[in-house]
């Protein structure tokens, strides 16, 4: 085993931004190549509304989502080459990027005990990281973890956005994803509780006009920064 003075010490970047932006991409790619955990917090509030949908709670009444909150035990993968996300011990990976599920997030999300319980869910994975992670979502910076060492928000033109969404749902039309994307980023930008925001130490990448690999070294020479300075 290596000695804790030969171990470099756990680093936590928190990336954040709006839908299509590349944050799970750059995520993944970037603990990867430097041997962090990953943790998708989209995944969870994705799983825990499929949870409410398979168990016919209705997505519109904020108080049976929140007497439901606790029920469901959620757990996350954190290997950046394969990570995982389980309800209740079922593999809900397929399920929870159904459009029915993409639909109804938003409101699931926005319910204040909802976020507390996937909120704790996340530090306690990020603590338990014991070389680091990258964590990406809509709050990490602002409100999860608050104290990161690094901070990204991504950000891209709703027609970059919707390009690359509309490519990966194959062929869906671009006008269609572009409208549902800005809808679904309105209802999380303008929600009461932890909203999409960027941090105000957070650094902005506008990825419109970069290539995939670009925004990745630029992600991963900032965490080289930040770890030579300490
Ligand atoms: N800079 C980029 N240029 C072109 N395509 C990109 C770029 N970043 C991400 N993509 C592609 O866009 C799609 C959405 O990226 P993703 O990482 O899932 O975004 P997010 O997690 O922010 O929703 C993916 O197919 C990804 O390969
Ligand atoms: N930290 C987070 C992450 C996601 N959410 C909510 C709001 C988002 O619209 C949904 C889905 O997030 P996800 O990252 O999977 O969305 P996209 O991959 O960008 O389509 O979850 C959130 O409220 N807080």
């Amino acid at each position: 085993m290596e000695s804790a003075a030969r171990t470099a010490p756990a680093v936590i970047v928190a990336i954040d931004g709006p839908s299509g932006t590349g944050k799970s991409s750059t995520s993944k790619a970037v603990a990867a190549q430097l041997g962090l955990s990953y943790l998708d917090t989209g995944a969870q509030y994705r799983a825990i509304t499929w949870w409410m949908v398979t168990n016919e709670i209705d997505v519109d009444d904020p108080a049976a989502i929140a007497a439901a909150a606790s029920k469901p035990e959620i757990v996350s993968g954190t290997d950046p080459l394969d990570p995982t996300i389980h309800v209740d011990g079922t593999d809900v990976a397929g399920p929870i990027r159904t459009q029915e599920v993409t639909s109804k997030v938003s409101a699931v999300s926005a319910v204040p005990e909802v976020r507390t319980r996937i909120t704790e869910l996340q530090r306690s994975i990020a603590a338990s990281a014991e070389r680091g992670i990258v964590v990406e979502g809509r709050d990490i910076g602002t409100t999860v973890l608050p104290d990161a060492d690094l901070k990204i928000f991504l950000t891209a033109s709703p027609e970059a956005r919707a390009a690359r969404r509309s490519g990966e749902l194959k062929g869906a039309d671009v006008n269609a994803t572009r409208e549902a994307l800005l809808k679904r980023d309105a209802a999380d930008s303008g929600r009461k509780t932890s909203p999409l925001a960027k941090a105000d130490d957070a650094v902005e990448v506008d990825t419109t006009e970069l290539t995939l690999t670009q925004v990745i070294e630029c992600v991963v020479t900032l965490v080289e920064e930040k770890r030579a300075a300490r």
